[in-house]
């Protein structure tokens, strides 16, 4: 998949979640898949919560970057920047609610995100993560374009 991923066109970042730059981040690697952005994802040993299972800030985390890079890369594939983002389409977490369904066992993990709403500046965003193609954690991310300078 090397130069479809949405974070190659999010550099230089050393965001934990999402910056390719920084070699202690989760590195997470997200791609279109028609409607939907998709991440598959490894957990390290380390990353455990409960005993054989994920820790829940870790899920939250995964689904913060992954929603919001995905509402930049919506936004740029609407105004037409696809092959190279615009800086200023820039985008924070407004807010996130999680709901954990299952614990997440510690191996291979999918996210799926979808966009649900655009109003102005404000996108939101659905994620799922699913072990085993099962619903384990849901999110709902409002991500929030930063105004314009000038
Ligand atoms: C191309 C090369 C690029 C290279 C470069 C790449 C770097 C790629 C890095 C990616 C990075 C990813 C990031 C990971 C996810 C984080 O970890 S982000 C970190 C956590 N989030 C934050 O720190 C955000 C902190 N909050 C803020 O900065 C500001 O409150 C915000 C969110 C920018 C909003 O400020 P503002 O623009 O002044 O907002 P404002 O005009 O008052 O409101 C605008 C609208 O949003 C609503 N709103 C404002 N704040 C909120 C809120 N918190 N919740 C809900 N609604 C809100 C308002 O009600 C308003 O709604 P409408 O009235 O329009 O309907």
């Amino acid at each position: 998949m090397t130069g479809t991923y949405i974070q190659e066109k999010l550099r230089p970042n050393h965001c934990f979640g999402c910056g390719l730059d920084n070699p202690y981040g989760l590195q997470i690697h997200s791609f279109w898949e028609g409607d939907e952005v998709v991440c598959r994802w490894t957990p390290k040993h380390y990353m455990t919560g409960p005993p054989n299972f994920l820790y829940g800030g870790i899920s939250a985390s995964l689904i913060d970057c992954h929603s919001v890079n995905a509402a930049v890369a919506y936004a740029n594939r609407q105004a037409g920047h696809e092959e190279a983002f615009d800086p200023e389409l820039f985008m924070v977490t407004g807010t996130m609610t999680i709901k954990y369904h299952k614990p997440v066992p510690m191996h291979e993990v999918e996210l799926r995100a979808r966009i649900a709403k655009v109003e102005g500046r404000k996108y939101l965003v659905h994620t799922d993560i699913l072990s085993n193609g099962e619903r384990c954690v849901s999110g709902e991310v409002l991500a929030i374009r930063i105004a314009r300078m000038g």
